[in-house]
């Protein structure tokens, strides 16, 4: 069962007199509970897809279903509200609130959706458990390592069950051994909670935790996952997944 679907979608970017087109006539379809990745080089177009499934900006053409929904005809505060109750969004400068402890900052947004006191307690100390923070509860973003501080953030989005969540580049700057523990966090949430994940990247050993994977590059998405390889990142690439055992 399709989640979403883009048909079409352009984005163009105006910079004074000039314009930058970031994304080509984009044709997108995302299963529900399924887990994408969006996976290119820098400059290929990840983050301005992302802002448009999640809602954060609007295409220039083209059209987008969420659920049956035609999203392209709202108007700005009807697409904040819908992205409030359907989607977490983890982009690439998302922070915890500097001041508040772990658990305050997971408090914070579950009181946004929750408005029961207990059962918005019990939903925080549930996924502290889930992401591994619960003996790190009181600690405050600063004193906390940044693969910590990522599972925190984890939380902050998860807490508000959303039904898709996007992670914009969630490993980069992490050793590959965080960028797994990160990934595993995030694998297990898709798995358990039947949660859409779409994350992008541009880390080869990140993709083989991905159901599909959509190659992006210039602003233009490939035809299927063996032109992903081949086509935008030549035969050594393709090779590798081939001996391990990705098709
Ligand atoms: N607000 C903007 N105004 C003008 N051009 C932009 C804007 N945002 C992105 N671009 C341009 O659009 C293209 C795609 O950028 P985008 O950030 O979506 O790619 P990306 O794959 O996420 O890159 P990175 O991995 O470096 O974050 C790039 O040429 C970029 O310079």
């Amino acid at each position: 069962m399709n989640l979403m679907e883009l048909k079409n979608i352009n984005k163009v970017y105006c910079q004074g007199k000039s314009e930058v087109v970031a994304l080509k006539d984009i044709n997108l379809v995302v299963e529900k509970g399924k887990f994408t990745t969006i996976f290119g080089p820098a400059g290929s177009g990840k983050t301005s897809l992302l802002n448009i499934i999640s809602c954060l900006d609007k295409p220039s053409s083209g059209k987008f279903l969420f659920d049956g929904k035609e999203l392209s005809s709202f108007g700005k505060q009807d697409l904040d509200l819908f992205r409030e109750d359907n989607i977490g969004y983890i982009s690439s400068d998302f922070d915890l609130i500097p001041y508040m402890t772990v658990y305050e900052n997971i408090e914070y947004a579950a009181r946004l959706v929750e408005k029961n006191n207990i059962k918005s307690k019990n939903k925080v100390m549930q996924i502290l458990q889930y992401v591994e923070l619960y003996d790190l509860k009181n600690k405050r973003p600063n004193e906390l390592s940044s693969a910590q501080k990522k599972r925190a953030v984890i939380a902050v989005v998860m807490v508000k069950e959303p039904v898709l969540v996007l992670l914009d580049e969630p490993t980069i700057n992490l050793d590959s051994k965080t960028a797994d523990q990160i990934m595993e966090i995030i694998v297990k949430i898709n798995e358990d909670l039947g949660t859409t994940i779409i994350f992008s990247t541009r880390d080869l050993q990140m993709i083989d935790y991905a159901y599909k994977i959509v190659g992006i590059k210039n602003g233009k998405i490939a035809d299927d996952e063996k032109e992903s390889w081949i086509y935008y990142y030549g035969l050594p690439t393709w090779f590798f997944f081939l001996v391990n055992n990705k098709y």
